[in-house]
């Protein structure tokens, strides 16, 4: 249910500067309260009324950083305003989404922010133009995310477990990530929101419980997707879902437009595995211990730039919905392909910690004995405390498989172009790491 239904109006068609990151909530709530009024009615008199969550969305302007006040002084001549909802708005992915979308959104008009625990940095976005909603509600409660749902244009479904370690059930992975996206469509259907964005994962695809590399695939590549481990099957399960569901009818007789984002393993401002990593090096004297070889490379993607394939994809489903529709896009970007330890040496050696080792220390044998024993003991040990190391047989597997993409499908489809190069997004981690910057906690 919404804990903040406040009302925190925006002048639509004035550009958003940095208000979205003011801070300071010290103003009478009162005057604020009628400031913002003042502002809505004006940009009602300026944009027009708000449309219905049926109704149409305009063409999207191609935003780029900096152009937003042009694309809203355009786009409030013609747009209705839009409502968007964020699932899992308070995660690491679904952070960036939310401030993406304040960023780079002309026709926001409500932001709402739905998810399980909600974040304190929340507070400071409510002061800005864009009227930002919190809720902390579950996906598995058909009634809270219909509630949250009623009135949206555009659902951005971030929300689910992210867990490869054993630290949660194969129930609760299950009903988080397959019954939650469930009831996120059938809510859409039942409320007559149009547009679903689904963040599924690269894992869908693979790596395989065979092992096989997948080198440089695009979303057409043929590779044998067979899991067994209950992450990959349930985001395999819930893409499949959310694909079946393009075309049907919602409620107002249009139809339900849906796509599916596949970020490979994702990285950036608050990336905690990177941050264990970081961490575990200056436990051990600033170094860490070369486990997989050099040769397996592993495709990664930028939060800023997955956060904007989002936005786009939104921003585009309406004109493009015959040819998007039911799609499924890799997410991608320009970072290097490279083993998954010598790509976080991209970030943690200009924080002070070095890889030991050309080669992996450990024979592969004994890595697979100590996976074999991390299960034993967290099987073991479960009745008494949570034992969930890094290291297991699934990322083991993971971590000694190549897995990279290479495709274009998002650029020919919605004209993306990853909004941070290569060398802005390493900055921006390593500043984040170094504890000197970056949104995310
Ligand atoms: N982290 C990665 O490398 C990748 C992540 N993904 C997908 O991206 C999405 C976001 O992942 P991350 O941001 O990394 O994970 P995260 O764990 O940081 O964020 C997930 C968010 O969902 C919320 N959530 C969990 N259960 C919920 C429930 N029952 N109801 C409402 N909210 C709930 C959590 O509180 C959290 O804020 C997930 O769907 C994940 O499968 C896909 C590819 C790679
Ligand atoms: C020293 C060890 C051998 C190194 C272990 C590394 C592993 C913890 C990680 C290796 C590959 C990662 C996964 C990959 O990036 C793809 C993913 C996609 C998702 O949708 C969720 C996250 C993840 C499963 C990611 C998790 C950590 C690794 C297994």
């Amino acid at each position: 249910m919404p804990v903040d239904c406040q009302v925190a109006t925006r002048g639509r068609c004035g550009s958003r500067g940095g208000g979205q990151r003011a801070r300071g909530l010290g103003w009478a709530p009162f005057l604020e309260r009628a400031r913002r009024e003042e502002k809505r009615a004006e940009g009602r008199r300026r944009c027009g009324g708000p449309a219905s969550p049926g109704g149409s969305l305009s063409s999207g302007q191609r935003g780029r950083p900096g152009t937003v006040a042009a694309a809203r002084m355009a786009a409030c001549a013609e747009a209705p305003e839009l409502v968007y909802l964020v699932t899992g708005g308070c995660g690491f992915l679904g952070e960036h989404v939310v401030r993406m979308l304040l960023e780079q959104e002309p026709r926001l008009r409500e932001l709402r922010v739905f998810d399980l625990r909600l974040s304190p940095w929340l507070e400071e976005l409510k002061t800005g133009p864009v009227q930002v909603t919190a809720i902390q509600g579950d996906v598995t409660q058909a009634h809270e995310v219909a509630a949250a749902v009623s009135g949206a244009h555009v659902v951005i479904h971030t929300a689910g477990v992210v867990d490869v370690f054993g630290r949660v059930s194969p129930e609760t992975i299950y009903k988080v990530n397959v019954q939650g996206t469930q009831n996120v469509i059938e809510a859409c259907v039942q409320m007559g929101t149009r547009f679903l964005v689904h963040t599924s994962s690269m894992e869908v695809v693979g790596p395989n419980i065979k092992g096989q590399p997948f080198h440089r695939g695009d979303e057409d590549t043929p590779y044998e997707a067979v899991h067994k481990h209950p992450y990959p099957q349930s985001k395999a399960q819930a893409e499949r879902l959310v694909l079946e569901a393009n075309g049907r009818e919602v409620r107002g007789g249009l139809t339900l437009v849906t796509c599916a984002l596949r970020p490979t393993g994702i990285y950036g401002e608050g990336h905690q595995i990177m941050r264990d990593f970081y961490r575990q090096g200056l436990r051990l004297g600033g170094r860490l211990f070369r486990a997989v070889p050099a040769s397996v490379e592993h495709g990664r993607v930028y939060v800023g730039n997955v956060a904007w394939m989002h936005v786009l994809v939104a921003r585009e489903l309406e004109q493009r919905a015959a040819l998007m529709g039911g799609q499924v896009y890799f997410c991608y970007d320009q970072s290097p392909y490279k083993s998954y330890e010598d790509f976080n040496m991209e970030f943690l050696g200009p924080c002070g910690l070095r890889l030991v080792g050309t080669r992996p220390l450990l024979p592969h044998w004994l890595l697979v004995l100590l996976t074999a024993l991390n299960t034993l003991l967290q099987w073991l040990l479960r009745p008494l405390v949570l034992y969930a190391p890094l290291l297991n047989p699934y990322t083991l597997a993971m971590a000694n498989t190549t897995f990279t993409v290479s495709t274009n499908k998002a650029q020919r489809h919605f004209g993306y172009k990853p909004l941070f190069s290569w060398e802005v997004s390493r900055a921006r981690t390593i500043l984040w790491l170094q504890g000197k910057e970056g949104s995310a906690q």
